[in-house]
């Protein structure tokens, strides 16, 4: 099979994705409209044109902006929904998806309002396309420890729902350290731990997110790199990296995509990922980050291969499905 087609036959999870990030410029448009929100553009190729970022914070103004036309239940169940018939399309059968409760509480919309429409979504997903859907609740890093252990407890009715906690926003400044308090908690009450870490921040985040945050996988993690000791741990533990190259290049986190180091890392034996962050915000959903790595970076059949086999591997999926799942990918990948 050519790399394309191996590229989307091929089962495969999604671990690091922003719910809000794939809001679509057209959904945008039509919920201003339909809540009376003014938007500061004239059209929906007005917002697709002011998508050009300079750095993670001129990101971020634009998708806490974008996000305040999610009012009710229905744009949840809209939002999710449409994210999950991307999966569908692109053959991901597992997807470990984000949402950042914050980013709606403090606007005043309750978590009995979007839990119970991504909730009706993952359902239906489930039913339509067998497509299995666990939570992370995300924390933003630039508010308060504070905020965020209120938030841990205003999620108590909807903990069944949510499978790990995770940390993300403004990284600069906010380093993991701010937020031990609230990851114990959220450990001691059984959920699993990811954060962003090593995306714009240096190696010193990620040595916090391991040893302060006790966390199971780091998000992004790619400036690793420039600390020899951390990779090696990195490597020992088997710690999986969520790696989301369109995003780093939209973000100048690289210049260009053959500047790329996520193939560097995974034949050092990293356990990395691919992923798409916020694809509406970035030009790509899982697929068109998979195809990139092949454009630009000549990623070749075995190095697919290994990198969608260790997509299942690092997420949280029970080892009997995992394995269930990597045994697919190799009956597909000898075809
Ligand atoms: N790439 C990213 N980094 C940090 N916070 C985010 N929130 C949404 N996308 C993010
Ligand atoms: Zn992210």
């Amino acid at each position: 099979m050519n790399l394309i087609k191996l590229i989307h036959a091929l089962p495969k999870t999604e671990l690091h994705l922003h719910i809000e990030g794939s809001l679509e410029p057209a959904m945008m448009w039509n919920l201003a409209s339909k809540h009376g929100v003014s938007l500061p553009y004239d059209s929906i190729a007005d917002i697709e044109a002011a998508y050009q970022f300079e750095d993670l914070q001129s990101f971020l103004d634009l998708y806490y902006q974008g996000a305040d036309v999610l009012r009710d239940e229905d744009d949840f169940y809209q939002l999710m929904m449409a994210y999950l018939t991307r999966c569908h399309d692109d053959n991901v059968v597992h997807a470990e998806i984000m949402f950042d409760p914050q980013t709606h509480t403090s606007r005043g919309v309750g978590f009995d309002v979007f839990m119970p429409g991504f909730e009706r979504a993952i359902q239906d997903a489930k039913q339509k396309w067998g497509i299995s859907v666990y939570l992370i609740m995300s924390f933003l890093r630039h508010l308060s420890e504070k905020d965020a252990i209120d938030t841990l407890n205003q999620a108590r009715a909807y903990y069944p729902m949510i499978k790990a906690v995770g940390l993300d926003s403004s990284e600069l400044g906010n380093p993991p350290e701010k937020f031990v308090k609230v990851f114990a908690a959220a450990r001691a009450l059984g959920f699993k731990c990811v954060a962003h870490a090593g995306e714009e921040g240096p190696p010193e985040y990620i040595w916090q997110a391991l040893d302060l945050l006790h966390v199971d996988r780091i998000d992004h993690g790619v400036r690793c790199v420039e600390d020899a000791s951390l990779m090696q741990r990195l490597k020992d533990e088997g710690m999986p990296l969520t790696v989301c190259p369109q995003s780093n290049i939209k973000l100048c986190v690289f210049d260009h995509m053959k500047d790329h180091n996520i193939l560097s890392l995974l034949d050092d034996d990293l356990c990395v990922t691919v992923n798409a962050d916020d694809p509406s915000y970035f030009g790509g959903y899982l697929n068109d980050n998979y195809r990139a790595l092949m454009t630009h970076l000549s990623m070749n059949e075995s190095q697919l291969v290994k990198l969608v086999k260790n997509s299942f591997v690092a997420s949280f999926l029970p080892t009997d499905e995992k394995n269930h799942w990597l045994r697919k990918i190799d009956a597909l990948a000898a075809q």
